[in-house]
């Protein structure tokens, strides 16, 4: 007799952003730096799977993430840090189903530090609230907190200081250039321009705003230029954070996957829905 149970796991989403513009403002003595940008959540990203134990406290991944030890990877950081904060004494197996491209802009690594925040405090039931859980992942980088929130909103300071901001419903394409570009790298050059002067968010428009990285990130790789290039001749197109992945818009769906059929094959891409409210705390809400 065949004894053995497959249980089927039960996945959490992991969503990416755009920033629709980023504006840097200024630094602060610390070297982080002032902003202004519109974060759109997607309805595309990665998935999380956690296999709870409760006579242990191990927290591991069950699926490694090439080039990223375990003990560097934000998932395990984001469940070994709220482990100690809530005093926890259960562990974790962790899977990872991975589509995002690493350091592309579009927030894979924070989307997944915030997911494992989320679903473990559930999980675990540790309890902590949401500002709670936020204020913890902004020690694990500047773009966690909006990821915990998981609304579409402008963000202000270094990135934690979030106003909801719904957007009408748009369609994206997003394309990797393929090459890799450091957030620290763009922040600590000399070229990159830090004097943008602050917005009313009530007088945002997409036309009027920019990517204050872009222009760098495109001089320093001309691969992005390349594909900015191409898809602008099709929609309104611009860089996502610090790069390397750009986005186009477009109010439909069915065009949106025509250009991509178009596009060469060199770069990988994907058609994304923008979303107000993230996956993930649709996800959450099933649960209660
Ligand atoms: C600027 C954004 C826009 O989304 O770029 P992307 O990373 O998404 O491309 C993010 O806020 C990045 O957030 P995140 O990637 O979490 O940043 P962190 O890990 O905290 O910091 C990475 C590096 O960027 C610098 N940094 C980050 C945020 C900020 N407002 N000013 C900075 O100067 C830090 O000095 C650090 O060296
Ligand atoms: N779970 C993770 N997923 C992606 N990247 C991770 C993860 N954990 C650590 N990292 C590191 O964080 C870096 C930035 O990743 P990511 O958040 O995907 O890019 P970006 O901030 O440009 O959107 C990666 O290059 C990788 O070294």
């Amino acid at each position: 007799m065949n004894t053995s149970v497959t249980t089927q796991k039960d996945w959490w989403p992991s969503p990416a952003k755009l920033n629709l513009f980023l504006h840097i403002l200024g630094r602060y003595e610390n070297g982080y730096h002032q902003l202004q940008s519109l974060f759109q959540m997607l309805d595309y990203g990665d998935s999380l799977a956690f296999a709870i134990s409760t006579d242990n406290t191990e927290i591991k991944m069950d699926t490694p993430l090439e080039g990223v030890p375990d003990d560097e990877n934000l998932i395990i950081k984001a469940a070994r840090l709220l482990a100690r904060k809530a005093n926890c004494n259960k562990g974790a197996v962790i899977s990872l189903d991975k589509r995002l491209p690493m350091g592309g802009g579009i927030g894979g690594g924070s989307s997944n530090a915030a997911t494992t925040l989320v679903a473990l405090n559930y999980l675990w039931d540790t309890g902590l609230s949401e500002d709670e859980l936020a204020e913890l992942g902004l020690s694990l980088g500047a773009d966690v907190p909006i990821f915990v929130r998981g609304l579409t909103a402008f963000a202000g300071g270094i990135g934690e200081d979030i106003t909801p901001a719904p957007q009408p419903e748009q369609y994206f394409l997003v394309a990797n250039p393929n090459v890799h570009v450091s957030t620290a790298e763009v922040f600590t050059s000399e070229d990159l321009p830090r004097n943008t002067p602050p917005m009313r968010w009530e007088d945002y428009e997409f036309e009027k705003t920019w990517n204050d990285c872009q222009q760098l990130v495109a001089n320093l790789h001309p691969e992005v230029a390349n594909l900015l290039q191409w898809l602008v001749h099709y929609a309104p197109s611009r860089m996502t954070g610090t790069g390397a992945c750009v986005f186009a818009t477009f109010s439909d769906y069915t065009l949106a996957e025509q250009v991509r059929a178009k596009m060469p094959e060199a770069w990988q891409s994907f058609v994304a829905k923008g979303v107000n409210r993230s996956p993930l705390l649709d996800k959450l809400e099933q649960q209660r």
